[in-house]
């Protein structure tokens, strides 16, 4: 059963909490007793990325019958991903590079999107409908828009931060197809976006006006237990990828470095171990929006700072919603805790964690950060050392990790790859010193690919000159008016 971080009175069948999303506190669905869910290591490593999605989808999702599981998994991964490994493990240098971009839209937030409207659909009731409010910094939202695109009694809405996310990422989200979609740009930054959604989520009055309507609220975002539960799925694979490649044996510890920006990739590797991988420590790699670097070194988490926009856009975030998972389990699981934190933040921006909760985090998490100067030379220095084209999100990480010497017991290293360079093909091209005009994103494109021999993903090339549907721009405060005609515009089957 599933209940909220903040109080554990309303308990919720996995399918409940999937199609909420989030809590009517506020809070993220969480379960206890996770050692109780332990996989057997040799087992679930002997699988294929499908047995091993199918494996802890099931465990973790009890009330969905193995035949919906194994239906999910089959629509999700038959042959969305250009890769057959899914997400396949590259050895770079003296570690190991995880290529999560190999789904539709070119980033690790496929895995769980072609996931959840799978979830979704099996755990909604007939006649049902649902709105799906997305805040994005760039990766998210095209990948729920794609994966929820024409789902029948599935709607989905996507706030982006104007001007917050590259070229390619914007023309991603703006063209996309579908009578059940919507994207509207935010004057603001993602925080902006995802605190209006938030709001919308416990507006009691919006969720009556809606139900009258027939329509509930619900998130593609990490908040939902529903996207973060599939991405524990690639850790279990990377370990099994390694295994098969004879590069460590079975009960070998190895440790995980990870782009950050709402704490959700990151806690889906603490899920993992919790579930047995063997993982000595996770590097929490950030941009120049260092909230969480600063939190694992004081233990103080405080969004009282500037924001700033980086060439890893979908990393700029100062609330990071999964620690508050995190602090949950960490702290014991003690609700009321975690209830008084979430209310110093939202009342003055900042908290402070327990000494002894912070000796537990930092036993297993290491931080770091890498401003855009450092990002654009690890890049080059990456092409040039190993010939391999980095993404400035995962350049982030393979610069924090260089700093970082691999921690004792850990006999591999493995960096996740968040996105394909080809959707920040300017700033890469600008690292590179390849020659192309910043502003003309195509350009960038096709001069990648000249300089690199890579090819772009075709669904990225294929944007060049497709018709952009949407120009909404709003502020934060209209958000809720965006939703009402939202769902009172969807095509709902
Ligand atoms: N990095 C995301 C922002 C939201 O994170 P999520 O994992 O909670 O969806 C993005 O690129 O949109």
């Amino acid at each position: 059963m599933y209940h909220s971080t903040r109080s554990v009175t309303e308990q919720l069948t996995a399918k409940s909490a999937v199609l909420a999303g989030i809590a009517p506190d506020g809070g993220l669905y969480v379960t206890d007793d996770l050692s109780e869910l332990r996989f057997d290591l040799s087992d679930i490593t002997s699988k294929d990325f499908r047995g091993i999605a199918r494996q802890v989808l099931g465990r973790l999702f009890d009330d969905y019958a193995d035949e919906e599981i194994a239906e999910c998994v089959d629509a999700a991964y038959g042959s969305t991903f250009d890769s057959p490994a899914v997400t396949p493990l590259v050895p770079v240098g003296d570690d190991y590079v995880l290529e999560l971009f190999h789904g539709p839209t070119s980033a690790f937030k496929d895995v769980a999107l072609q996931m959840l409207p799978q979830l979704m659909s099996h755990a909604r009731r007939d006649g049902e409908r649902i709105m799906i409010l997305t805040a994005t910094s760039g990766d998210t939202g095209k990948a729920a828009l794609a994966g929820f695109a024409d789902t029948p009694g599935l709607g989905i809405a996507v706030f982006y931060p104007q001007g917050g996310t590259s070229d390619i990422q914007r023309l991603q989200m703006t063209t996309q197809e579908g009578g059940n979609v919507s994207v509207c740009a935010i004057e603001g930054n993602f925080d902006d976006a995802q605190s209006g959604v938030k709001k919308l989520f416990v507006d009691t009055a919006l969720h009556d006006e809606l139900a009258d309507a027939g329509v509930r609220l619900s998130s593609a975002n990490s908040i939902n237990i529903g996207r973060l539960a599939p991405q524990i799925t690639y850790y279990f694979d990377a370990y099994a990828q390694l295994l098969r490649a004879g590069a460590i044996e079975l009960g070998d510890e190895v440790e995980f470095c990870v782009p950050t920006g709402n704490f959700g990739d990151v806690l889906a590797g603490w899920y993992a171990r919790e579930l047995g991988l063997p993982v000595a420590r996770f590097i929490v790699a950030s941009n120049a929006n260092d909230v969480l670097t600063d939190f694992f070194a004081t233990g103080a988490y405080d969004r009282n700072r500037p924001f700033f926009r980086t060439i890893s856009p979908s990393m700029d975030i100062l609330i990071s919603s999964n620690l508050e998972r995190l602090i949950y389990y960490m702290g014991g699981g003690d609700a009321a805790y975690v209830n008084g934190l979430m209310e110093d933040l939202a009342r003055d921006g900042r908290y402070e964690v327990r000494p002894d909760i912070m000796d537990a985090i930092r036993t297993l998490f290491a931080a770091g950060s890498a401003d855009d100067d450092a990002t654009r030379a690890e890049i080059a220095a990456c092409r040039d050392e190993h010939g391999y084209v980095l993404d400035p999100h995962t350049a982030v990480a393979v610069r924090v990790a260089r700093d970082l010497p691999r921690t004792t017991g850990a006999k591999a290293r493995i960096i996740l790859a968040t996105a394909s360079p080809y959707k920040f093909a300017a700033d890469v091209c600008e690292a590179l010193d390849i020659r192309a005009d910043a502003a003309a994103p195509f350009d960038c494109m096709r001069a990648l690919e000249d300089a690199t021999g890579t090819a772009a993903p075709r669904p990225l090339s294929a944007l060049e000159g497709a018709t952009e549907r949407f120009d909404d721009g709003i502020a934060p405060e209209q958000m809720r008016a965006y939703v009402v005609r939202a769902c009172k515009e969807a095509t709902w089957e």
